[in-house]
């Protein structure tokens, strides 16, 4: 059954066409990866879905109902949230209190919002670092609080945009088997980075954007074999193929 959809998504940005007629669909449950070079349009995707800004034109669905121009903070109520790509906590509360303000985001309530953050951090590996200050933290850590923080708004649907970006590899398997435990619990998850074998091993579609156009999509083997993504990865690995571009990556 379908959670999220996208209907002839466009977004323009004065004269730049950051995303352009993008229409899809994630099911409920499914882990769905985002690729694309740089530019493609991918983060400006998440944002339009999750209404930091409308969409130019188009309509986005979920859970069968058109959420189309809601605040974030509506779409965060109904059980939709995205990590951001730059993690900034506030930095003067330590890990538990930043993540008991995320609970209370989107207008839930819990009997106990620092208990919530409490599990939450648990659930992610930080409840060490509970009391301590953000400014502390590795950037592998920030990026853990900020999945705890978003979990702890209770989503049905977690959009990761590039929550490996800026790891190193060991940290970025953690944040991947992370994500995974997160797809084991259930939760629909739909997902961008540019660490590709990182993305494909957790994903079940891939789904591929270039220049602003959904261009192809498929599980991680079609996709790693279709011509029209790797001519779209050629320009930017030029002289590589896509495979050594996923090995590298
Ligand atoms: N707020 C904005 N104002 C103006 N232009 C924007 C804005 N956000 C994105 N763009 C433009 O839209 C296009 C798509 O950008 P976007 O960040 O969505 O791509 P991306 O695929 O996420 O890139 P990357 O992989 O480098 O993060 C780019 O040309 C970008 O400059």
């Amino acid at each position: 059954m379908t959670l999220l959809e996208g209907r002839g998504l466009t977004k323009k940005f004065g004269g730049v066409v950051a995303i352009e007629d993008v229409s899809f669909t994630v099911e409920r449950g499914e882990a769905v990866g985002l690729i694309g070079p740089n530019g493609a349009g991918k983060s400006t995707l998440f944002r339009t879905i999750t209404g930091v800004h409308p969409p130019t034109e188009g309509q986005v669905f979920f859970d069968g109902e058109d959420i189309t121009g809601e605040s974030q903070h509506e779409i965060c109520h109904r059980g939709l949230a995205k990590t951001h790509q730059i993690v900034r906590p506030f930095g003067s509360l330590s890990l538990i209190e930043n993540v008991a303000v995320g609970a209370s985001f989107g207008g839930r309530t819990f009997d106990d919002p620092r208990e919530r953050a409490a599990e939450m951090l648990e659930f992610v590996g930080l409840e060490e670092q509970m009391h301590a200050d953000t400014g502390e933290l590795s950037v592998g850590q920030l990026k853990r609080l900020e999945i705890a923080r978003v979990l702890a708004t209770d989503p049905e649907m977690v959009l990761f945009d590039e929550v490996a970006g800026g790891l190193d590899p060991e940290e970025t398997e953690g944040i991947i088997d992370l994500v995974g435990d997160i797809i084991d619990e259930g939760k629909t998850v739909f997902l961008i980075d540019h660490v590709m074998r990182a993305l494909m091993s957790v994903s079940e579609r891939v789904m591929v954007l270039d220049n602003g156009k959904l261009i192809a999509q498929g599980t991680p083997e079609e996709i790693q074999n279709d011509d029209q993504v790797i001519e779209a990865y050629l320009g930017e690995h030029a002289g590589k193929d896509l495979s050594d571009a996923i090995a590298e990556s």
